[in-house]
């Protein structure tokens, strides 16, 4: 049995904010200690056959941790050792901000869910920057998700996440524009067309390379492929897909399900993966499928479907930290079983 399973109870007594804390804290007091080697030899799969190589950068699997876990840049390299191919920080906002009153955060354990309304709380572009710079970094790819300010106007926008791009450019190997929270007002207004021009081409402008967009899994169809039209015209590195949703899917059984922000895990799984695959299906940009990934199954089903790689939040909450392996080693036998070389192999085998 997974040792975290006996812990949970325990763990899930707090509430959910304070068990991430801890869990968090946990981590962090390993980060530059004796103890990451430890964790690297008990968790990471060394296989060249998970290795994968999108816009431009080297990932050693194709399991990253989302945007949201690590929202200050303070564990990337404890996450590098519990296994993870690449690492997103953030989301970071150019002022820091305290984000919404609590509870933000609430447990649907019946749906393997989570709901958060955040509000996109951090330490800010300086404070975060500047860690980054400290080091040290892991030797997987860091993202930083890049948000706007509660504070700024949407008609400032550009120049609000360029002002976070410029202070988190050294630190990073890859940026992304989170224009897809559900928790800051008018945040997903951003999406549109113009937004979206404004924001992205003054980044492209400021040399943030590679660059990517994430997206809602709320956006209509029409609105995905106007989204794709501009990371076409601006010649963009890749698509996230996706974040939470405000949906609530009728399957939801724990009565949490009332509460207002973005709904995570298992009951967005095949939504998100019905969305990589509609861009997969009409773009080479590379996707990073997230959303409801907590096994090897869940992670190959995204690959199929069009994605390079993927990324998980919720699912560290409910199946814990030996998950980025348990993953890796699951999604070898399964290129095994279906005779795929490679997870590069495997990529988009299902559409
Ligand atoms: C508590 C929490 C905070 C999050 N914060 C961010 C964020 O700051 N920026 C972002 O782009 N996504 C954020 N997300 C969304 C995740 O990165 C991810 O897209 C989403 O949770 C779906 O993946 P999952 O089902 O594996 O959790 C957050 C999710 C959770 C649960």
């Amino acid at each position: 049995m997974n040792p975290y399973h006996l812990a949970k109870p325990l763990l899930f007594s707090f509430p959910p904010e304070t068990a991430h804390r801890t869990i968090h804290g946990l981590l962090a007091t390993a980060r530059g200690t004796p103890v990451e080697p430890l964790l690297e030899r008990r968790y990471r799969v060394n296989d060249s056959r998970l290795a994968t190589n999108a816009f431009g950068l080297d990932f050693p699997n194709p399991v990253g941790v989302a945007a949201g876990f690590d929202k200050n840049a303070e564990i990337p390299t404890v996450l590098s050792a519990l296994g993870f191919g690449h690492v997103e920080v953030g989301g970071v906002t150019a002022e820091p901000q305290p984000g919404n009153p609590r509870p933000r955060m609430f447990r649907l354990p019946e749906d393997e869910a989570l709901i958060n309304r955040m509000g996109l709380n951090n330490e800010g572009a300086d404070a975060v920057g500047e860690r980054l710079a400290a080091g040290p970094l892991p030797d997987i790819p860091v993202g930083v998700n890049l948000a706007l300010s509660e504070v700024t106007p949407a008609e400032e926008a550009p120049d609000d996440y360029r002002y976070t791009y410029e202070r988190v450019a050294d630190g990073a190997d890859y940026f992304v524009v989170n224009v897809s929270c559900p928790n800051s007002e008018g945040f997903r207004d951003l999406q549109n067309r113009d937004s979206l021009e404004a924001i992205l081409g003054t980044l492209v402008d400021a040399g943030a390379d590679p660059l990517l967009v994430k997206l809602s899994p709320d956006l209509p169809d029409p609105a995905v492929e106007d989204a794709l039209e501009v990371v076409d015209e601006l010649g963009l590195d890749g698509i996230i897909a996706s974040n939470t949703t405000t949906s609530r899917p009728d399957t939801l059984r724990n009565p949490n399900r009332a509460e207002r922000g973005g709904l995570s895990g298992k009951p967005i799984e095949a939504e998100a993966t019905n969305m990589i695959r509609f861009i997969a299906e009409r773009t080479d940009v590379p996707v990073v499928g997230v959303g409801g990934v907590s096994d090897a199954e869940s992670a190959y089903r995204k690959i199929r479907a069009g994605a390079e790689m993927v990324q998980l939040y919720t699912g560290m909450v409910y199946e814990g930290p030996s998950i980025a392996r348990d993953i890796n080693r699951g999604l070898l036998d399964l290129l095994d079983r279906d005779g795929f070389d490679d997870v590069a192999d495997a990529v988009g085998s299902g559409l």
